[in-house]
């Protein structure tokens, strides 16, 4: 087996190619889409889906034509989608003369990336793959993370992100704000409304603050709790 290296790559404004217009190419190109890319699929025939997509929106540069070999050129990743060995083979010779970034949805032993199941909470990416054994295997673990990663964890990491800011814009010592960000992990955050999870968190910087600005207060960091609301249920709430 190849060992993979997992990455996030930003792709918005780039251009990526995928040849093939079905079932397939239609789940590469919404999620590419979906990270900003500026998509041209080249299929003489669209699925229902893409098509829709297509005439509804021109989200995606369509050219009605079967492959041939110089329509590789410029683009920071290509898709060989269609349903034809042979044809993806092709797009595959005429990448590698390019030394592009190549995905061949029939043949994993050729690519140079793949494409893994994804959970998207807003900022929150969790992504499952198998190195391609079975991406069966990788859509039913995503599933079952869908659950454990409930939809609550966009808000709570915008929560996060800010306040992650707040505490390195005003508190100094990183060893402190290391504590704080700890803390900030606690269900009680997780689950407390907007409101209530910005108030819990001002009081924390607050008491923080206070006593980094004296020093050599941090010897209790370790057994800090994190603050409790009333009405707040730190347990797992269902999951
Ligand atoms: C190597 C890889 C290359 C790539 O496509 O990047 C690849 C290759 C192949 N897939 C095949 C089949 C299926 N693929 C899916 C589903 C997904 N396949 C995806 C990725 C990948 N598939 C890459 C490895 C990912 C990894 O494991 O790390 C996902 C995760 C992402 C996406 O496609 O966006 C997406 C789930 C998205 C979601 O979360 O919903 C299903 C299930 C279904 O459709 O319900 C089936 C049918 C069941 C089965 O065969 O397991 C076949 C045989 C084709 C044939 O039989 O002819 C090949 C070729 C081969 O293995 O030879
Ligand atoms: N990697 C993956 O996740 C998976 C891969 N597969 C593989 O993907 C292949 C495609 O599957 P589907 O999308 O379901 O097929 P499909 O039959 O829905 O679509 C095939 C597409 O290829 C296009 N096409 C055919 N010849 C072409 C050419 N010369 N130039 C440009 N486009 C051309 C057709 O217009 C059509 O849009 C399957 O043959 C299978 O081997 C299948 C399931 C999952």
């Amino acid at each position: 087996m190849r060992q993979q290296y997992p990455l996030m790559i930003d792709l918005s404004g780039r251009s990526c190619l995928v040849v093939g217009g079905g079932e397939v190419a239609e789940r590469k190109v919404l999620s590419l889409m979906q990270a900003g890319a500026d998509v041209t699929v080249l299929s003489p025939e669209l699925s229902p889906g893409l098509h829709a997509l297509w005439q509804e929106q021109r989200k995606f540069r369509w050219i009605a034509e079967e492959f041939r070999q110089q329509q590789v050129a410029g683009y920071t990743l290509v898709i060989a989608a269609t349903n034809r060995a042979e044809v993806n083979l092709a797009v595959y010779r005429a990448v590698k003369l390019t030394d592009g970034w190549i995905n061949i949805v029939d043949r994993p032993d050729l690519c140079n990336f793949i494409v893994p199941s994804v959970i998207q909470r807003g900022k929150l990416m969790v992504a499952v793959s198998t190195s391609g054994a079975s991406p069966s295997l990788a859509k039913k673990l995503k599933t079952e993370l869908e659950r454990l990663i409930g939809p609550e964890y966009e808000e709570y990491l915008d929560f996060l992100a800010e306040t992650r800011q707040q505490v390195l814009a005003q508190v100094d010592d990183a060893k402190v704000r290391k504590r704080i960000f700890q803390q900030l992990l606690d269900d009680a955050y997780l689950f407390a409304s907007g409101e209530e999870r910005k108030n819990m968190a001002a009081s924390l910087i607050g008491e923080w603050s206070r006593e980094g600005g004296q020093g050599g207060k941090h010897e209790n960091v370790e057994s800090r709790n994190p603050p409790q609301h009333a009405g707040v249920n730190t347990d797992r709430m269902g999951h």
